[in-house]
């Protein structure tokens, strides 16, 4: 199994994979957003032969459905905010006649939770929602969660990986650990020693099946 782990940030990665990469594991830190992700996860798809490609890092939880330090696993992902804000609400693109903006299915989440669950680490599944506007207001977090009653989490990346990776036919997942609820911005409040230990653990499972 040879598999790309596509974080955001360095921190991730350093994180998840300490020294970069594994047997079986090539890291990559693509950039913050989805078309950073798309970008960089395309580049690196049409330079090297894969069979799985993962996003990974940190993520909003959802309250009451993914607290602080729990690892989500996607089983689809949506991008939330690509459409079009209305005075009937949001449209999204097949609201507004265009095609594009499907959800997702994972096509490599079964692997990654079958890789999990032989090691005994707990995680969660359910729809990640992939946003460029990262959610910042407890209004807009209730929004979400109103309209979005399968997501357990959100992030800024997970569909721009899943678009490259499909456009390659390559498999894909999406694996991230809750380092913040999802509402008013209050930096204090994300744990991200705790939520890099979870994500530490899960790569390095993933990466212990992938060998
Ligand atoms: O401040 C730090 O020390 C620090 C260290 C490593 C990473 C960060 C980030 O800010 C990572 C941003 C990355 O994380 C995802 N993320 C995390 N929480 C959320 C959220 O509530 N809503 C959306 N995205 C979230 C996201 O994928 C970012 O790219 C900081």
């Amino acid at each position: 199994m040879r598999l790309l782990l596509v974080t955001a940030v360095p921190a991730e990665l350093d994180a998840a994979l300490p020294g970069g990469s594994r047997a079986g594991v090539t890291g990559l830190a693509g950039g913050v957003g989805p078309v950073a992700a798309a970008v960089s996860t395309a580049m690196a798809l049409a330079s090297g032969t894969y069979d799985l490609v993962v996003s990974a890092g940190l993520a909003g939880g959802f309250a009451e459905r993914a607290p602080i330090g729990s690892i989500v696993v996607a089983d689809t992902v949506r991008w939330a905010d690509l459409g079009a804000a209305t005075d009937e609400g949001f449209l999204d693109l097949s609201g507004l006649g265009l095609a594009g903006g499907d959800v997702l299915p994972t096509t490599g989440g079964r692997w990654v939770t079958d890789a999990l669950g032989a090691a005994d680490v707990p995680a969660l599944t359910g729809e990640i929602l992939t946003l460029a506007t990262m959610t910042g207001t407890d209004r807009r977090g209730a929004e979400l969660a109103s309209v979005h009653p399968a997501a357990i989490a959100e992030a800024m990346e997970g569909y721009g990986v899943a678009w490259a990776a499909r456009a390659a036919g390559v498999r894909w997942a999406e694996v991230r650990a809750v380092s913040n609820v999802i509402g008013r911005r209050d930096r204090s409040a994300w744990n991200i020693p705790l939520a890099f230990d979870a994500l530490r653990g899960a790569v390095g499972a993933l990466a212990a099946a992938a060998a």
